[in-house]
Order: structure tokens, then sequence, then C-alpha cells
């Protein structure tokens, strides 16, 4: 069975992705690897509904460049990748040596490795260290949730007008509206959430894929 949405029922769930456009072996064995050598971590990465998601609005946005916060094992990056153009790039920020060497193996295997650029470093350096002004049409943020904020207010001036940024785990698993719920990563995605919804720059929606994830347009 594969991992669901909370929301969703097991059954729902892979009915779900039966009727989406089929996981390839790679994203299958990445996916299968990634249980066996992490079984405590393997839950960060996304999942298989959400992947084709982001390879289609890749396409239907006409991405060309693109920027990720949060690779892990490389799924995310593999469906990114796999939505740009022979010529598209995708720089994928991380700090796990170790979790992104199976990325590594997988994206070569993809056939995505030639459009991928991994920066090992926290990923706020990286993104400050970049040429201002917009240069990438997609964002995705998967990453430390205390920072979602920091990213966001470095990724919104760098995405051109129509260019779009995905946020990941915006639902917290359904702690957002918890008030008892206290933990500084809990909060860091309710900041968050507030602080795109006041952002002029945008439109965003929350939609309930995966942990929840958010859409932001950037405006014309
Ligand atoms: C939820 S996982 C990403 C899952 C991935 N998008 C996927 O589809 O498999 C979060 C990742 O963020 C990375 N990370 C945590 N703090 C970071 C930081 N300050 N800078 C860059 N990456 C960070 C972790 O090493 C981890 O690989």
């Amino acid at each position: 069975m594969t991992r669901t949405s909370e929301s969703l029922s097991p059954e729902l769930h892979d009915y779900i992705v039966a009727h989406s456009a089929p996981v390839d072996d790679v994203l299958a064995d990445l996916a299968a690897e990634t249980e066996r050598r992490y079984p405590r971590s393997a839950g960060m990465q996304i999942g298989p509904e959400q992947g084709t998601f982001m390879t289609l609005l890749a396409r239907l946005i006409g991405a060309r460049d693109a920027v990720e916060i949060g690779t892990f094992t490389g799924y995310s990056a593999i469906c990114t990748a796999r939505g740009l153009p022979a010529d598209g790039t995708l720089l994928a920020c991380d700090i796990s040596e170790e979790w992104t060497s199976v990325a590594r193996r997988y994206w070569e295997r993809a056939g995505v490795a030639g459009k991928i650029t991994l920066k090992l470093a926290p990923a706020l350096e990286t993104l400050r260290a970049l040429p201002e002004g917009p240069r990438f049409d997609l964002a995705f943020i998967d990453a430390d949730k205390e920072g979602y904020v920091g990213y966001w207010d470095e990724l919104v001036p760098r995405i051109r007008p129509g260019g779009a940024l995905l946020i990941d785990n915006t639902l917290s698993h359904g702690r957002v509206i918890d008030p008892g719920e206290t933990s500084v990563q809990v909060q860091g995605i309710r900041d968050f959430n507030d602080h795109a919804l006041a952002d002029r720059r945008v439109d965003v929606v929350m939609l309930p894929i995966g942990d929840g994830l958010t859409l932001a347009r950037r405006r014309d």
C-alpha cells in the first residue's frame, strides 16, 4: 500500500494513485530502497501522486529553471526535473551527504542527472549567495519547518512573474489547528502559512495533497 494522505483511507489513496499517470520502476525502486535503508526517515519522501503533480505543474507553467530546498534521497527532484525541458536546470539544496548519495544514483538512472546541480550547505546560505532578481520558474520548499519563512523571503523575489512556489507539509499532519500543539516545527508552519497568505506578491492556495501542499503563483 502506498504512503497515504491522512485525510484519505489507504484504499482511496491507492485508487487515486492508480488513476494518475503510473509511477515507473525508477521511482518505485527509489521509494523501496529509501524505506529499506532509512525506515525511520522514509516518511519524509513525497508520495507518488504529489510527484506526478509536480511533474505536470512544471510542464504546465513551462518551467525551465527550478530550485528545491530539501532533497533527501531525490524523489521530488526526479519528479521536478522530469517536468523540465532538456536544457532545464534544477538547483537541489540539502545538507546530507549520505541521503543525497542515494539521490545521485537514482538521478543517473532516471536520466535527469545532467539537469540537477546539488548544493550541500545550509539552504539559507545557498539562497543568499544567489544573484538577486527573478531567475527561477519554480521553487519547492521541503526542509526544516522553522526555516520556511526565511526560504520564502529569499525565493519569492527570485521567481519570475507567473512562476510558482510549492511548499510541503503545510498541514503538519493536522497539528496546525491543534491549539495544544506548541512544537517549533508546527509553529514554524503556522507562521509560514500566515506569512504566505499576507504576501501581496503572490496568490496562494492550500491543496490537501499529501501532508498539505501550498501552491503560490507570483503575480505579474
Ligand atoms: C522532508 S526531507 C525532503 C524530502 C524530499 N523532498 C523527497 O521528496 O524525498 C527534508 C530534507 O531537508 C534537509 N534539510 C534539513 N535542514 C536543511 C537545511 N538547513 N538546509 C538544507 N537542507 C536541509 C534534510 O537533510 C532532508 O533531506
